[in-house]
């Protein structure tokens, strides 16, 4: 478990740099505010169902991470749906083609770092007319990258900036943390 923490986490530090370089920014830019490896993974297990019991049901209800990436892993099951175009209420399946394969999602820290969008996304039951049918097992694994808790979640990019306002303020990456597990499970 460890050993896949660490792994995750290198994987991680590459991907920021990518992020980086593609937005034009020196390339640790995104790696500097990720040093202390406060970072969270989540094993999910869905249960089989009836069907018949989970009509119009979610697994997991739409959201978005609230960390800066995470990193996904999936049977070969499916259900992910991400929001596309961002903002439409229209979900598309994001299946990958199995455990060795990893899905990407934006977090609400990268996104307020750099307007990229924060995925929102869903694990879905889909419809079925065979209310008879069982829906299958599903397992998961997300890796959260998160940001170091004293980071400052301001734009990295001027375009940014809202130069209309004299002065404006920020979260940090602890109080923003705060602020959403209070949101989610309050
Ligand atoms: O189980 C999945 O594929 C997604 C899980 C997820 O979105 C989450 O834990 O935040
Ligand atoms: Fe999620």
């Amino acid at each position: 478990m460890s050993s896949f923490f660490s792994v995750c986490y290198d994987a991680e530090l590459v991907i920021l740099d990518a992020i980086s370089i593609g937005l034009g920014l020196p390339i640790h830019s995104l790696r500097e505010l990720h040093a202390t490896q406060i970072n969270e993974l989540r094993l999910s297990y869905y249960p089989e169902a009836d069907r018949v019991d989970f009509v119009n049901a979610t697994r997991i209800a739409a959201h978005t991470d609230f960390g800066t990436i995470t990193l996904l892993f999936q049977d070969n099951v499916g259900g992910l749906e991400v929001e596309q175009p961002p903002g439409s209420g229209v979900f598309v399946p994001a299946d990958s083609a199995g455990p060795h394969e990893c899905i990407v999602n934006v977090g609400d820290c990268l996104q307020m770092w750099t307007g990229l969008h924060s995925a929102r996304h869903r694990v879905h039951l889909e419809k079925s007319d065979d209310l008879g049918s069982m829906v299958p097992e599903r397992f998961s694994i997300a890796y959260f990258a998160k940001p170091d808790r004293a980071a400052l979640l301001c734009p990295l990019l001027d375009s940014l900036l809202d130069n209309s306002e004299p002065v404006q303020q920020f979260l940090t990456a602890n109080e923003f943390q705060h602020m959403r597990i209070k949101g989610t499970y309050a």
